[in-house]
């Protein structure tokens, strides 16, 4: 794609409809319906009205996102597409910050997620599966069903929670997922729906408030043991606590590491979990790649626990998760706000434009993938992913911002569906009707209800 600075650029395609109002509405009850359409109309970049005079331009094109995502990042702001997280996360962490806080919080964290570390982290991975197995015994033995989207945030949470701040939740656990649950699900309410300020005492302003209160107790405990200890664990914690600011030389503030903590809590659970529940999902309705990836593991382990080691031989199961994100991103799209007037793919970006880069759009991209529709794991051996452009798949987004953890999640996706899978079959109750949607991360509606199948 080349700039022309100078010379006016036409303005990209859409619908010209959409009077005052717009989408907005579909955006907030369907956007990925709303997404697939305007692709399939439009194309590679399309703009539709959102509200009033906000526009929004949604880029499919893989060189227009890697040139926005990666080649002109400084040029697309974050922060201001999060706001609504804020309420929860604060607006001191990761996710919601942007320019020099983001570029030093990002150095700072950078470490815990270093390959030798996350390597060492497999053993607690492989732990947390053990005891996921030990419990589901008890569903097997009474024959019962249960609902796994909440099983595999559990493990997650434990997962996640562990390695960064070396907490154990497992007692905890349920409450604070629910916690979690129920604020994300207030959040993603007020996204298609005109709430009333936080101080009116209505049912949902209360549940969200104790919910939310619920988790800022747990987390500021946290910090102030740890505080109280002095003890360093190696941990991400304690490269906070350590932290000091080369100007001022002041440490975090309490406010600054909840942020920290609640952002990587919930980043690190909630995908990771919905990831592990489609993959179940997709196995259960194609036998054959779930028979051969029990082939794998079967051949790989011999009815061991996975370990580190073992993972360049459960390629076939790495494929499984590669394609569950693909045809089921957790985070379905990449939002972005334009800094400065900009070009993409031919077409004028204006200043304050509304971006976004639908994951779930571009990875059903016929130019990229053939039969999007269909689970094909094997689309990601290296022969297959060869001449694929770099922005056709991008789960955990690309260029200075993308997922600091991809490769913590990878590595704890494929461990956890390895280990459970060398012991258990999932199978999807028939009546069990599974709709995708999105609450912050896409799920299925209601959950998922299974019951286990012991192997043999
Ligand atoms: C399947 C699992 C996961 C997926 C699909 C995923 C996806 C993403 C995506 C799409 C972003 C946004 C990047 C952007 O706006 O450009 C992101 C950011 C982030 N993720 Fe993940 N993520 C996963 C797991 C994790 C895990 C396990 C952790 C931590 C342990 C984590 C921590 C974060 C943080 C802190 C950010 C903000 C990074 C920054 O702005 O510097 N994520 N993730």
């Amino acid at each position: 794609m080349t700039q022309t600075k100078g010379v006016s650029l036409k303005e990209a395609p859409g619908p010209q409809d959409g009077a005052f109002g717009g989408y907005m509405r579909e955006l907030q009850r369907d956007s990925l319906s709303l997404f697939m359409r305007m692709f399939r109309e439009y194309g590679d970049i399309v703009r539709f009205r959102a509200l009033g005079n906000i526009y929004v331009y949604m880029i499919s094109d893989p060189d227009g996102i890697d040139y926005m995502l990666r080649r002109n990042s400084q040029n697309y702001a974050r922060a201001t597409a999060h706001k609504t997280f804020e309420s929860l996360l604060g607006n001191e962490g990761l996710l919601t910050i942007d320019g020099p806080s983001w570029l030093r919080q990002r150095r700072l964290a950078q470490p815990a997620f270093h390959r030798q570390r996350i390597a060492a982290l497999a053993p607690m991975m492989t732990r947390a599966a053990e005891q996921t197995v030990q419990r589901w015994q008890e569903y097997e033995n009474r024959q019962e069903s249960f609902e796994l989207l909440h099983e595999m945030m559990r493990i997650t949470l434990q997962i996640v929670a562990e390695a960064l701040f070396s907490i154990d939740v497992t007692r905890d656990a349920d409450q604070i997922g629910a916690a979690f649950g129920s604020t994300l699900g207030y959040l993603q309410h007020s996204l298609s729906h005109i709430m009333p300020p936080l101080f009116v005492p209505t049912r949902r302003n209360r549940e969200y408030q104790e919910a939310r209160g619920q988790l800022d107790r747990f987390v500021y405990k946290l910090i102030a043991e740890r505080r109280n200890s002095d003890e360093d664990k190696g941990d991400l914690l304690s490269m906070f606590l350590q932290a000091r600011d080369s100007d001022t030389g002041e440490g975090m503030s309490d406010k600054q590491l909840h942020d920290e903590i609640m952002t990587m809590l919930l980043a690190g659970h909630e995908t990771t979990a919905t990831t592990l529940t489609w993959a179940w999902y997709l196995l259960s309705q194609h036998p054959e790649s779930e028979q051969r990836m029990h082939e794998e593991i079967e051949s790989a382990l011999s009815g061991r626990t996975p370990t580190f080691e073992d993972l360049p031989k459960l390629t076939y199961t790495r494929m499984i998760i590669d394609e569950t994100m693909r045809l089921y991103p957790p985070t379905t799209g990449v939002p972005r706000t334009c800094i400065a007037d900009d070009e993409i793919c031919g077409y004028r970006i204006p200043a304050r434009a509304n971006m976004v880069a639908s994951s779930y759009v571009v990875h059903r991209h016929p130019a990229y993938w053939e039969h999007p529709e269909q689970f094909d794991p094997e689309r990601f051996t290296p022969e297959r992913s060869a001449d694929r452009p770099q922005f056709a798949y991008f789960p955990f987004s690309g260029g200075p911002r993308q997922c600091i953890g991809n490769s913590f999640a990878l590595m704890e996706a494929t461990l956890v569906l390895a280990t459970i899978a060398g012991r258990y079959r999932v199978c999807p109750l028939p009546d069990n009707q599974v709709i995708a949607e999105q609450l912050v991360t896409l799920r299925p509606r209601g959950g998922l209800f299974v019951h286990i199948e012991p192997r043999s």
